[in-house]
């Protein structure tokens, strides 16, 4: 085929001067569109170097730790969505989650298993949007599985608070080593938890996750509780307030 003959068929790629107005202005459109690209991939990439500094810069491995820092993502988040437009809020919540989850792959990919016997899609959903797509996910038939992962500091759980299996109370016992770090659910009241080796300091700032045996009787101070789950004499709660993780009170984690 001649070069005229292309020319033919398609007379408006030729020269900028044979274009329409509307595909000079689409064009110009979509350069401004690669420039950008250029200086998102520059500063994304940029930011991986830093977050594989900041990774060396932390004891974990060598600590009992996994390298994941709830608090810190989740300052990052709501610097974030505090400056973004509204509209845009769904959208900038998922690209700096994945931004995030990047940053920490930089530091070891995560593990994360997941235990949802009823609509498991659903927690595993959350979890992807969460952990992002660098994290290794894989479902678990038995939560035991998925603690045992989490203590041996492979990764982290993410667990349906479900009454056929209280999984939570072995977190004040066989798995203490363990704290909850996040709540996944369609409300504010979680319906599966995320639970990790995560150092105490580093959990979110905000409601506590308490697992008390005999009840849930408050601790007198008035503060606001959620009951999640009850299972022979054990309870499962969330608590407004600054409860120290691994304290008397049962507190066994934090999700924001
Ligand atoms: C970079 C860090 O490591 C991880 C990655 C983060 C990020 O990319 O922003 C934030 C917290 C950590 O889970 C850090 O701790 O600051």
């Amino acid at each position: 085929m001649t070069s005229s003959s292309i020319q033919h068929l398609w007379p408006n790629t030729t020269e900028p001067g044979d274009q329409t107005a509307e595909q000079r202005a689409l064009a110009a459109l979509r350069q401004e569109i690669d420039q950008l690209d250029d200086e998102i991939l520059a500063l994304f990439q940029l930011r991986l170097a830093i977050a594989d500094r900041v990774g060396k810069a932390k004891d974990a491995p060598q600590g009992p730790h996994v390298k994941l820092r709830p608090d810190r993502e989740q300052a990052v988040m709501a610097r974030m969505m505090k400056q973004a437009d509204p509209a845009n809020a769904e959208a900038v919540e998922a690209l700096w989650r994945e931004i995030v989850g990047w940053g920490l792959a930089r530091q070891g990919r995560i593990g994360v298993r997941v235990w949802a016997p009823v609509e498991p899609t659903r927690a595993f959903d959350a979890a992807r949007l969460r952990f992002g797509a660098a994290a290794d996910l894989r479902a678990e038939r038995d939560p035991r599985a998925a603690l045992a992962f989490a203590a041996e500091g492979h990764g982290v759980a993410v667990l349906a608070i479900n009454a056929g299996d209280p999984w939570w109370r072995g977190l004040r016992d066989e798995w203490s080593t363990l704290s909850v770090f996040e709540g996944f659910g369609p409300s504010s009241t979680p319906t599966a938890l995320a639970v990790g080796l995560i150092d105490p300091a580093a959990l979110p700032k905000g409601r506590r996750v308490v697992v008390n045996v005999g009840g849930d009787a408050g601790d007198g101070s008035g503060a606001r509780r959620w009951g999640l789950d009850t299972h022979h004499g054990w309870t499962l709660t969330l608590v407004e307030g600054a409860l120290t993780p691994g304290g008397p009170e049962g507190c066994v984690g934090a999700i924001g």
